[in-house]
């Protein structure tokens, strides 16, 4: 059949006024833009002749409304003028109809009647008429369009004009077929661009919701399979009690559209096989006739499935720690919050824990941070196993965990944390040959008072852990407020924060102590050991014994450290300048920043920054944060003075056996506890072990310093000993080390 065209997915023999309707509608999704849009004139009429659509441009050209046209005949609309032309329009329709080809009426002479604002005008009128059959699928004949072009002037222009247009016929024929050939490529690309657009789309037509149409992404969505003329319960049988089938049933009733936001949805995407879950982003959009009734539902959207995985993923990483999968402290605190909010009368309150594993580093220092890491899994595993699911758990940091029991009261919360506290106990850990036992202490607070704030609830109760600590770990403390050490404790914590704009401001400032030479052996050189100060807000000095127990708690030594070496090497590198003397400076390291991986090349960055000269330094660090990790202290000195910096190894003599530890410790100078000292004139025993102290240090050639040199006495004493240097309140008192001078 040639000029065979389809118009629109399906439009089946109209069987009825209703079945007309249906059509309209079909043709009306689809082409109503492009039809309405045309410049040319049509009409759409069933077979026999009932108007079923006219465009602007018709009523353009005829003056009708619209409403006034539709569903009546075409003859009662334009009454034929006469018997010939009655004729000759019969006979065309007939055609179309019989041969189901385009039939055209090159010269009809049809008057109309014409609306003008004053009435209505009988005009003459010349029409070139084409008749176009539409099919429906199974090739019948469904609708007629009727395309008119008015080309009057030609017949009414004179007879040498009319010659000019003698071979009209052709001109008409090549204009329709371009007419044709746009609406069916404008038909091609609306297709395309829906078969081809990013988004699932489908239609459902009636209250079963059969499917009419559906695009590339929505097969993909659903998986291949057949669709169209299907019922969607029929189509998407696993889509049962997922709840959309109600909501499309709920859509088509009430006509309101539904959209729905990162719905979870489970297809069955090929036959037996198991449901997969994707998660979509969708609006239920009814699709209303002219008179208001709702004939289908617009589906429309996108799988959203990606996003919304990594936005689970995202928002699971920000509440949990990675290591244990345990909640954060930032997810905790926000649990402690809700539960303070939930606080009602009628509850015992709430109870938090805070736990922190006893001795921990000796893991991480004797196996390494990976089995230190196996260990924490292992540690909250047992935690959680003890608790209900509703408590809540977390890791706070390092070795520190939280657990939040909701209305449970203080007694059963001691209960409670006696018997993870003897749990964790019991747990024995393997590693390469190596046995751990664990052991945590306990911090244990109650509390009902809906005014409680999160980080107050929370530090109380690390208070009343870090007590558990102080009395001997693996215990259970229980907070109380009137608890003067926990009061104590308090007052450490507050200087966290001020501690940490202090160093902010610059505020930590250098003070100087001489160490002199008591020996002739000793060096000549301006020796000074560097001690700090705070300068508060109020511009008052705070003595280092206030702040440096909370600095070294809440790790904030190894910042203070850092601090400490900068500004020191900045002032040697100032007074090195010609003509100073050579000068040597002492600078405490604290045990935090011996742990502290990158502190070896940040000293001799600073060094190179500044221009020091290495051999000026001497770092300073105590016997108990050396032995604590004697290995990695040993290779860290090494590794430190490879570049010609000094050591000295500070409160000698306090650990039990000082002594065998000194040779694996590569030092410069032994400074002797100030313990031993401040007695030495009346306690024989303190005086023999400085002796003892002088004459090892001297035999391993190590130079040895004398603190707490309070008076002449003591000095001329420890001169006698064979001390090579001398320190105290005796000496030289701490002064700033700007306004310094040089002795
Ligand atoms: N393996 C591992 N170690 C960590 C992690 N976070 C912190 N640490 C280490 O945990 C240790 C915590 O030690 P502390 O709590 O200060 O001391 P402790 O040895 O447990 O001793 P006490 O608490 O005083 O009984 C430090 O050595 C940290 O380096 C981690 O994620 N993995």
């Amino acid at each position: 059949m040639q000029n065979r065209m389809t118009v629109g997915p399906v439009i089946r023999q109209p069987a009825g006024k209703g079945a007309r309707r249906r059509m309209l509608r079909t043709f009306k999704n689809y082409y109503e833009s492009l039809f309405h849009a045309s410049p040319n004139a049509y009409i759409l009429l069933t077979p026999d002749l009932i108007l079923v659509d006219i465009n602007a441009a018709h009523l353009r050209l005829t003056g009708f409304e619209r409403q006034e046209v539709l569903g009546r005949h075409l003859f009662d609309v334009f009454p034929v003028p006469g018997e010939a032309q009655l004729q000759q329009l019969r006979a065309s329709f007939a055609r179309v109809v019989a041969n189901e080809v385009e039939d055209t009426i090159h010269h009809l002479h049809y008057p109309i009647v014409h609306r003008t604002g004053t009435g209505e005008v009988w005009e003459d009128r010349y029409w070139t008429v084409v008749n176009t059959p539409l099919f429906d699928e199974d090739g019948e004949v469904s609708l007629i369009l009727n395309y008119v072009t008015d080309i009057s002037h030609f017949f009414q222009q004179d007879g040498a004009e009319r010659n000019r247009f003698s071979n009209l016929q052709d001109i008409r024929r090549a204009n329709l077929a371009l007419e044709l050939s746009a609406m069916d490529s404008e038909r091609k690309r609306l297709r395309a661009l829906m078969e081809q657009a990013p988004g699932f789309v489908a239609v459902g037509r009636g209250n079963r919701h059969t499917f009419e149409l559906a695009n590339k992404a929505y097969y993909q969505l659903v998986g291949h399979r057949e669709l169209l003329g299907k019922p969607v319960r029929e189509a998407l049988p696993e889509l049962e009690g997922q709840g959309f089938y109600e909501l499309l049933d709920q859509v088509y009733q009430s006509g309101k559209p539904f959209i729905g936001r990162a719905m979870p949805i489970l297809f069955q995407q090929e036959p037996g096989s198991p449901l997969v879950e994707r998660y979509i982003d969708f609006v239920y959009q009814p699709i209303f006739e002219q008179d208001g009734t709702v004939s289908g539902i617009f589906v429309q959207g996108h799988d959203v499935t990606e996003a919304h995985e990594l936005s689970q993923k995202l928002s699971h990483q920000a509440a949990h720690d990675s290591l244990t999968g345990l909640f954060n402290r930032r997810e905790f605190g926000l649990q402690v919050e809700r539960a303070i909010k939930n606080l009602s009368g009628k509850h015992d309150g709430h109870s938090l824990m805070y736990l922190d594993l006893d001795q921990f580093k000796l893991v991480n220092d004797t196996c390494g941070h990976r089995a230190g890491d196996e260990f924490l899994r292992l540690i909250s595993m047992v935690l959680n196993s003890k608790i209900k699911s509703t408590d809540i758990l977390a890791r706070l940091g390092g070795d520190e965990f939280g657990l939040l029991l909701e209305n449970c009261p203080i007694e059963t919360a001691c209960h409670i944390a006696e018997e993870l506290r003897q749990a964790i106990k019991d747990v024995e850990f393997i590693w390469q040959n190596r046995v751990f036992g664990g052991s945590v202490s306990i911090g244990l607070l109650s509390f009902s008072d809906p005014a409680t704030s999160p980080a107050d609830a929370l530090s109380a109760a690390d208070s009343a852990c870090f007590l558990a600590k102080e009395k001997g770990r693996n215990r259970v403390q229980v907070y109380r407020q009137e608890d003067n050490e926990l009061v104590a404790r308090w007052r450490e914590m507050d200087w966290v924060g001020r501690l940490r704009t202090a160093l902010k401001e610059e505020r930590i400032e250098l003070y100087a102590q001489r160490i002199e030479a008591l020996s002739s052996d000793a060096e000549k050189v301006a020796h000074h050991e560097i001690l700090i100060r705070l300068r508060d807000d109020e511009g008052e000095m705070v003595p280092p014994m206030a702040f440096i127990p909370a600095a070294e708690r809440y790790g904030l030594m190894p910042s203070i450290d850092r601090y400490v070496i900068e500004k020191a090497f900045a002032y040697l590198a100032d007074e090195n300048k010609p003509g100073g003397r050579p000068l040597l400076l002492s600078i405490n390291l604290s045990g935090n920043t011996l742990n502290d991986e990158h502190i070896a090349s940040f000293i001799s960055k600073t060094a190179q920054a500044s221009g020091v000269n290495p051999a000026q330094i001497c770092f300073e660090i105590t016997e108990t944060a050396a032995v604590a990790n004697l290995t990695h202290t040993a290779s860290l000195i090494g590794e430190i003075k490879q570049h010609g910096f000094r050591f000295a190894l500070d409160d000698f003599g306090s650990g039990m056996s000082s002594f065998g530890y000194l040779k694996y410790l590569p030092v410069d100078f032994l400074k002797i506890d100030g313990v031993f000292i401040k007695h030495i004139l009346e306690d024989k025993v303190d005086a023999a072990m400085v002796e003892a102290i002088a004459r090892v240090a001297s035999v391993m050639g190590i130079q040895t310093v004398a603190e707490y040199v309070e008076n002449d006495t003591v000095r001329k004493l420890l001169e006698e000993i064979g001390v090579d240097y001398g320190q105290g309140y005796g000496i030289h008192e701490p002064e700033p080390i700007r306004s310094m001078s040089r002795r």
